[in-house]
């Protein structure tokens, strides 16, 4: 938000945009591809067998050509990634998939860094996770090659898991640092124990045997707090093979330092000859790991006959920023923008966007009549703050059995009931989440089919990533914003950044919205004793603690 308060003072100045922002790839000019059409991966096929079914080449000819262009070993005439996207219901690529991926493993081949803006739900986790494991699926030895980072834990345990469908089926492991677990328990996830003989016990605070400790993930999905912590802390955590850094959720990532992480990844990454160099010379006197390790370096790190490349930023949005001294801070080689379309902030196809006037005093009574003409079907209610939301969900479940099941979503609840409440939603025993903008960008969650924004978008940005939770993935889905009278026009004007021009109107009966009146004066009066007992519980713990600290 505050992003786009600057940058709104900025527009005033008329700032240009960046040169190699004016001439983009439309993502919208490629097509949905099959995965067995898909460039580079389609000719195996070819080079594999006749039309009779029969081998035309030896295997292991085939193997090395494959290895040349990063694809993956065979598995029964199909690919092992093949597979395993087909058994998680992906059968084709979308079009932002197919654009990444001929810049990344088709004739782009990784040379250029990569922007993507694209419409919220369109695939972008798939269009850098596909790439990476497929180029990685050819290395031997284990460590950090890839770096994925994103604002929250509920995004970075999404994003992992789609790593996940797809990673292992080419030996690949994915590890995971959001603080979701104690340190210690992440460390045993992330490092690699050295195998020691009997009788000898592990010291992880001897310096002689951190040499030995070896990375256990090839992939790290991360949020930034916890990423800081292990580089600064974690012994044997290195970045120093990092290929690939995925900034997802980029502009919101860059809004805030969160601890300086991306200059400090940036340098740990840094690998020049200077360096290499330098470790060659200290690696020479510590042993054969290590001498192994400048290997790696050498021959797995290259590509295209450079033998030390750079590392290859990805970085993805809905609303990519534009501003120059926000992008400046990822020191991107000669990137390569690719958005759809010509509008700036674009919404799903399939969305559906609508307004509900209502008089500002009974605005939970529309809010209630409009969940019951939605028949239980899965919606997300949008709330401007963690106080709103906790004080809309307590209002509701006072009403009595509307026959759905409603639950909060905030920031200020603890992870283990976040994590607990979006399983229940992801699996139909919750219908309704009310949410401050917590769940705002990136989270999927299948057959959501309705967004209510309950408070007005303050920005574009706002609307576009709220209304994205639904109309995924080429599904349809409707976002209903509550109005009164005297903000229609702001909301239409705030549309029109989207070049929407048209949002209609959708009514409730006003018979439904009187017969709820009783129920929510009684509602109303259980809220304010509930709130009542709640500041009083939280004077009490204040009070507790703070003669505690005087004692
Ligand atoms: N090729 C595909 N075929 C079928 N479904 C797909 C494909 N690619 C992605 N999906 C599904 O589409 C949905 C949206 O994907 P994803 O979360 O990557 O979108 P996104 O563009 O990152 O959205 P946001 O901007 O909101 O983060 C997910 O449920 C994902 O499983």
């Amino acid at each position: 938000m505050e992003d786009e308060a600057k940058s709104k003072k900025i527009s005033r100045k008329k700032v240009a945009v960046l040169p190699w922002m004016r001439n983009p790839v439309d993502v919208s000019s490629f097509n949905k591809c099959p995965l067995n059409h898909l460039p580079f991966l389609h000719p195996r096929y070819r080079f594999l067998y006749t039309s009779a079914g029969k081998p035309s080449i030896e295997l292991p000819s085939a193997m090395l050509l494959m290895r040349s262009y990063h694809l993956p070993v065979l598995v029964n005439g199909g690919t092992k990634l093949e597979a395993a996207l087909c058994s998680s219901g992906i059968d084709s690529l979308f079009p932002v998939q197919v654009a990444v991926w001929q810049e990344t493993i088709g004739p782009g081949s990784f040379e250029r860094d990569i922007c993507v803006n694209s419409p919220t739900g369109s695939g972008k986790t798939l269009a850098y996770a596909l790439p990476i494991v497929q180029t990685l699926s050819t290395r031997t030895v284990k460590c950090i090659r890839a770096l994925v980072v994103l604002p929250t834990r509920d995004l970075a345990l999404q994003v992992r898991d789609v790593f996940a469908t797809i990673a292992p089926a080419v030996g690949l492991s994915v590890g995971l640092a959001v603080g979701q677990s104690s340190i210690a328990d992440e460390i045993s996830m992330l490092i690699e124990r050295p195998k020691l003989e009997a009788g000898i016990c592990y010291d992880p605070d001897s310096e002689s045997r951190s040499v030995e400790l070896q990375s256990a993930v090839d992939i790290l999905v991360a949020t930034p707090g916890r990423l800081m912590d292990h580089i600064n802390n974690t012994k044997g955590f290195t970045l120093e093979h990092l290929c690939y850094l995925v900034v997802d959720e980029t502009d919101r990532l860059l809004r805030e330092s969160y601890q300086s992480w991306l200059p400090t990844v940036l340098q740990c990454t840094s690998s020049t000859v200077d360096s290499l160099f330098a470790s060659v010379s200290t690696s020479l006197s510590s042993g054969f790991g290590s001498l192994r390790t400048i290997r790696r370096v050498g021959v797995e790190r290259g590509f295209k006959s450079k033998p030390y490349p750079r590392l290859v930023k990805m970085v993805l949005s809905a609303t990519l920023t534009q501003d120059p001294s926000k992008l400046a801070q990822l020191d991107l080689h000669h990137p390569l923008f690719m958005t759809t379309g010509k509008i700036r902030y674009q919404l799903p196809e399939h969305l559906a966007s609508f307004k509900l006037i209502c008089e500002p005093k009974l605005k939970p009574l529309y809010l209630v009549a409009l969940l019951q003409s939605l028949q239980g079907e899965k919606c997300i209610v949008f709330t401007s703050s963690v106080e709103s939301t906790h004080r809309l969900c307590t209002l509701l479940k006072f009403f009595g059995d509307l026959g759905i099941k409603i639950k909060e979503y905030s920031g200020h609840q603890h992870q283990t009931l976040r994590s607990k409440t979006l399983r229940g939603f992801r699996e139909g025993g919750i219908q309704v989440v009310v949410s401050s903008d917590a769940m705002t960008r990136g989270m999927d969650v299948e057959g959501v089919r309705n967004v209510i924004n309950y408070d007005k978008p303050p920005y574009i940005k706002t609307y576009i990533h709220r209304a994205g939770r639904t109309a995924r993935a080429g599904n349809y889905g409707r976002c209903f914003t509550l109005l009164h009278e005297d903000e229609a026009k702001q909301f239409k004007k705030l549309l029109k950044k989207a070049d929407i021009d048209s949002c209609p109107t959708y009514t409730v009966s006003l018979d439904s919205v009187q017969s709820l009146r009783t129920t929510y004066d009684d509602a109303l009066e259980k809220l304010k004793e509930s709130v009542e007992i709640e500041t009083f519980k939280k004077q009490k713990i204040g009070f507790k603690s703070s003669s505690k600290r005087k004692r």
